[in-house]
């Protein structure tokens, strides 16, 4: 076999199946169009051009090229959201990288774990980062406005391997994993751009739009966010998280940067929908809201929709397995006797189906199974753990002879007449008390339904004496409404469910406390449920 001194270049896949491809291919007839704007502080919104982001994407990876560093090889991408930032992971990609994005906010224990974890060739910051201390086995540089600058530089190694292709991992997002250690979700450029395929048949934006991106770089809503906007020719905008916390900072964000389109977890709207009604409902460029993560409490929902009468409310359901799997759109207005929303089906390409507890593939209405996800976006598996990627990637319920896997999400969910899902909450919210199944979704949506209640969450706590379950709810007031008595919430409760659902402690809180990424940070509800005991 001949020996060649330079890898031959990579066989594309089908036009764009590398993710540098796909998102750049959408604006090559318009270098010109803005791909990302971003308003730091107030006044000082700046714009970068498609052509601006490929001449960052082949300064960065002439700058990982010069490197040489192993086809396939991971490099921890720590930064926000900005235009260098999306320029690196491109360049990544390019460059045959898997990126690993994380906050510039993770704790430096969950850093190291994850560079254990992931053995990165590079730790790759922004020019402005602040993280030290990276250990001598990761090489360190940083992207800026002129290019890569390194610091140090990774160690000599042989390389193996010199072809890119389409089933690497494009990239690894490390997730929190239930049994505390970090489970890296491993996604293929293959899946990932089957993934942008079928979400960009729902035709959400249009090269017009402004799609505002309010999550970390860290979690796959922002990747969404990114593929959503470049993939549509339109442009992403950034919100940092500092700003995204404060109600008159995000929405100064929305309205200086034009912002048509606002992407983020539920809870990025209840300091918004409470404390600057009034400003929130004048973004009148804002044309759509899509959300994902966990269930848009209803009474926040509806206050949205009567503020934003006109947007398009999608509901965006999904894991990080598979990026996403569903968008379908809030009725508007919701109607009054919804009690749950509707997730839809799978985006074109991609089927979701339900199983039950038995195994049984379940297709009659209103018969709750667990959903199974049958797609091209399916992640290739848990980084270095082969028993967990088991346990998720199962044989097709309907077909196991073809060695054909699924996803099974973890989700429940139920078929309405129509053949469209509703979600039901996850298989491990099912609870058990004092013997008594108890869906923790159901007490939250009996506690929403007291007048001046907006959002709540139920958990199922230790008892002290160890001997069992009790359930414990955190509720925080609407808008300029009386704070509910937590007696008469649970008098309420008792109204319409069974005493074994009717939380034994009641908290008002002004506001639930959320993880990282933003949705309801439940373990530390269980820390504070504890120590009030
Ligand atoms: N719209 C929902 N209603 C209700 N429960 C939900 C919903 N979207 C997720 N979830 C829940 O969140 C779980 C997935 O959690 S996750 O792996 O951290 N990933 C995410 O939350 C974000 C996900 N990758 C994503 C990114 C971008 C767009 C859509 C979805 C799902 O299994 C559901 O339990």
């Amino acid at each position: 076999m001949s020996t060649v001194s330079q890898p031959p270049s990579a066989p594309a896949g089908p036009a764009g199946e590398f993710l540098h491809d796909f998102l750049l291919a959408a604006a090559r007839h318009t270098p010109d169009a803005p791909a990302v704007i971003e308003s730091p502080r107030p006044g000082a919104t700046t714009v970068t051009t498609y052509a601006e982001l490929g001449a960052l994407v082949d300064a960065y990876a002439d700058g990982l090229g010069a490197l040489g560093i192993e086809t396939g090889s991971r490099v921890v991408l720590e930064s926000d959201t900005t235009a260098p930032a999306v320029a690196a992971l491109l360049a990544c990609s390019r460059a045959g990288l898997t990126f690993v994005p994380v906050s510039p906010e993770t704790p430096r224990q969950r850093l190291e774990s994850i560079l254990a974890t992931a053995r990165p060739a590079l730790h790759l910051q922004a020019a402005d980062g602040t993280r030290t201390g990276l250990p001598p086995t990761t090489g360190t540089a940083r992207f800026g406005p002129d290019g890569l600058t390194v610091d140090r530089a990774p160690g000599p190694h042989r390389p193996r391997r010199r072809v890119p292709c389409v089933t690497d991992p494009a990239y690894i997002i490390f997730t929190s994993g239930t049994t505390g250690r970090p489970k890296g979700v491993v996604m293929s450029h293959r899946a990932v751009t089957a993934f942008y395929r079928g979400m960009l048949a729902h035709r959400i934006a249009a090269p017009e739009d402004r799609v505002a991106s309010t999550s970390p770089l860290q979690f796959d809503f922002s990747l969404l966010n990114i593929g959503l906007a470049l993939g549509s020719g339109a442009a992403v905008v950034p919100v940092p998280p500092q700003l995204v916390r404060w109600p008159r900072h995000l929405l100064r964000v929305l309205r200086e940067t034009g912002a048509t389109q606002v992407n983020g977890v539920p809870s990025i709207w209840r300091q918004p929908l409470r404390y600057e009604p009034e400003r929130l409902a004048a973004l009148d460029r804002l044309r759509s809201v899509l959300f994902c993560g966990e269930e848009f409490p209803l009474p926040e929902l509806r206050r949205l929709q009567e503020l934003l009468p006109a947007a398009r409310i999608i509901n965006c359901y999904g894991a990080t397995e598979s990026m996403a799997a569903s968008f379908e759109d809030v009725p508007r207005p919701l109607p009054d006797d919804v009690e749950r929303l509707s997730i839809g089906v799978a985006h074109p390409g991609a089927e979701m189906l339900l199983v039950d507890a038995s195994g049984t593939v379940v297709d009659r209405p209103g018969v709750p199974g667990e959903i199974h996800l049958r797609s091209p976006a399916l992640f290739s598996g848990y980084w270095d753990d082969p028993e967990a990627t088991r346990a998720a990637l199962v044989p097709d319920p309907l077909c196991p002879q073809s060695g054909q896997v699924v996803l099974r999400t973890g989700d429940l969910a139920v078929r309405g007449e129509d053949g469209a899902f509703f979600f039901r909450g996850r298989t491990d919210s099912q609870v058990q008390i004092n013997g008594n199944r108890v869906e923790l979704a159901e007490v939250e949506r009996r506690l929403t339904e007291f007048p001046g209640a907006a959002a709540a969450t139920a958990l199922a706590l230790p008892l002290p004496d160890g001997g069992g379950l009790e359930l414990a709810a955190f509720v925080v007031p609407g808008a300029g409404r009386t704070p509910p008595d937590a007696g008469a919430l649970r008098e309420f409760c008792a109204a319409a469910l069974p005493p074994y659902m009717v939380p034994q402690q009641i908290q008002l809180l002004d506001a639930l406390p959320v993880t990282a990424n933003g949705k309801v940070d439940r373990a530390a509800l269980a820390d504070a449920a504890a120590r009030a005991v």
